[in-house]
């Protein structure tokens, strides 16, 4: 590995782009002159007989990826980036992204989703937070989803060689040790807001409020961050592990997924730790799924997600009754949603219609997000909101940004993590719950790394395995 090629070849056939050949309508909250527009997406994808493990390929700073067991797409470079704020920050993505997608010249010989033309994206949690929500289309995207794998190339010659270059596998960098800190709204704070919530609901103010705190650290400078998005993918490869503008992390809860017609959505909602060994472990999903302040919980969840979604879909099913869900830190009660979509909606407009759900705001959503802006003294930024992407047709795949963090520009990483709570809720408990959730990304930044750091990851590690069915 002490010279890697690189894993593709730098294209012929992709002619460089038009300049004459300007968007007429530029999409709204975009400069008209804004660079990025100037040319129409020039994009093929050409189906490969393997590449390098994706995580690998990244940029170490700013890794850029959204996978899940060995199915994923990962970026190297940027070809456009939108950026996007407020109340109609989806709004305006999905309708940039109508005009962008109609405008680009596709060769895509895959076809297959995350194939052809396709943008990352991350949304702020809440309609005023100061943080950007964006789409970033990259200049060359690695793909693999059942056992297929591909290679997009997003622009001109020379743009697709300079992140190609980039794009050669690196050794992971060496390992780092992140110290993490509740942040400035600690667990005594945040037990006493729990109690405030009950309070409130009990006051018949709200019927849910989810409330979330802060942990913090400070990366080494230079820290690869691959490291971290690979450590999760392979302690969690149930979820979606992503890596979007700094935002890392390991979800388990499907938003919404859109290919050809059909949605699918995985709605979590109540929780309860893992037992210590297989008796108490089974006692406690036991426990879990016939709780009924958790049931509830879920409850309210789930109906948020069914309402918003019947305005798009038909042919709307899911359980009468939520499943355990186990992970390594948690177990979950869980719904699997599946409907057919019948308004031609892209995911964007799904994403927009959906959130936020009641599994992470609460229930009713308005009294809910009130509550949160009164007793949460934070920006959530984009965790709790949808991380994910989207193709040119408007399929897309899309996570609720759930155990994860931020990384800030000074180096800080801020993680995050929340819990519903219900009349029935305990502060105690709540910070408890807390803490397993934070445990996916705290133990990667925190633990002494597993002996594989510091060298290329395994020709194929278990989220690059082939599908087991
Ligand atoms: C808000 C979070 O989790 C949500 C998703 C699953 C279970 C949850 C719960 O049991 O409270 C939350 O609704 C979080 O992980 O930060």
């Amino acid at each position: 590995m002490s010279d890697p090629q690189p894993p593709f070849d730098i294209p012929q056939s992709i002619p460089p782009a038009d300049p004459q050949n300007v968007p007429q309508n530029v999409p709204p909250g975009i400069p008209p002159t804004a660079p990025d527009l100037a040319t129409p997406l020039t994009v093929k994808t050409t189906r490969v007989d393997d590449i390098t493990p994706l995580l690998t390929l990244v940029d170490p700073e700013n890794p850029l990826a959204f996978v899940r067991r060995n199915d994923g797409i990962a970026g190297v470079g940027t070809a456009l980036r939108l950026e996007f704020h407020g109340a109609s920050r989806m709004r305006d993505a999905a309708e940039a992204w109508r005009r962008i997608a109609a405008n680009a010249e596709v060769d895509d010989e895959v076809r297959l989703g995350g194939s052809g033309l396709v943008a990352f994206g991350s949304f702020a949690f809440a309609d005023d937070s100061a943080d950007t929500s964006i789409l970033l289309v990259p200049r060359v995207v690695l793909g693999h989803r059942d056992g297929v794998h591909w290679i997009t190339r997003i622009g001109s010659v020379d743009d697709v060689a300079a992140a190609a270059e980039q794009a050669a596998p690196t050794l992971l960098g060496a390992e780092y040790h992140v110290a993490m800190k509740p942040g400035a709204f600690g667990p005594d704070d945040y037990a006493a807001a729990v109690a405030e919530a009950v309070a409130t609901i009990g006051r018949g103010e709200a019927s849910k409020i989810v409330l979330a705190r802060t942990m913090e650290g400070k990366l080494p400078e230079g820290a690869d961050l691959r490291v971290l998005a690979a450590d999760l993918a392979t302690g969690y490869p149930d979820t979606y592990t992503f890596a979007v503008d700094g935002l890392i992390g390991s979800s388990p809860e499907t938003l919404i997924r859109s290919e050809k017609g059909e949605l699918t959505a995985r709605v979590l909602a109540g929780s309860s730790a893992r037992g210590t060994d297989a008796a108490s472990d089974a006692t406690a999903a036991l426990e879990l799924a016939t709780s009924q302040k958790d049931l509830d919980e879920h409850a309210f969840a789930l109906r948020s997600l069914l309402l918003s979604l019947e305005r798009h879909a038909t042919d709307v099913v899911s359980a009468e009754t939520p499943f355990t869900l186990k992970l390594p830190n948690v177990w979950h009660l869980a719904s699997d949603v599946r409907a057919r979509l019948a308004d031609g909606a892209s995911s964007l407009d799904l994403i927009d219609s959906l959130h936020p759900t009641a599994a992470v705001a609460g229930s009713p959503t308005r009294d809910a997000l009130a509550q949160i802006q009164r007793l949460e003294p934070f920006d959530r930024g984009r965790y709790a909101g949808p991380v994910g992407w989207v193709g040119a047709d408007g399929d897309g795949e899309w996570a609720i940004a759930l155990r994860c963090a931020q990384v800030l520009p000074d180096g800080t990483i801020r993680a995050f993590a929340g819990a519903g709570i219900v009349s029935e809720s305990v502060p105690e408990r709540e910070v408890a719950e807390t803490k397993m959730k934070f445990k996916p990304i705290v133990d990667a930044l925190e633990r002494a790394l597993p002996d594989d750091v510091g060298r290329p990851l395994p020709s194929r590690p278990a989220w690059a395995a082939p599908s087991v069915g």
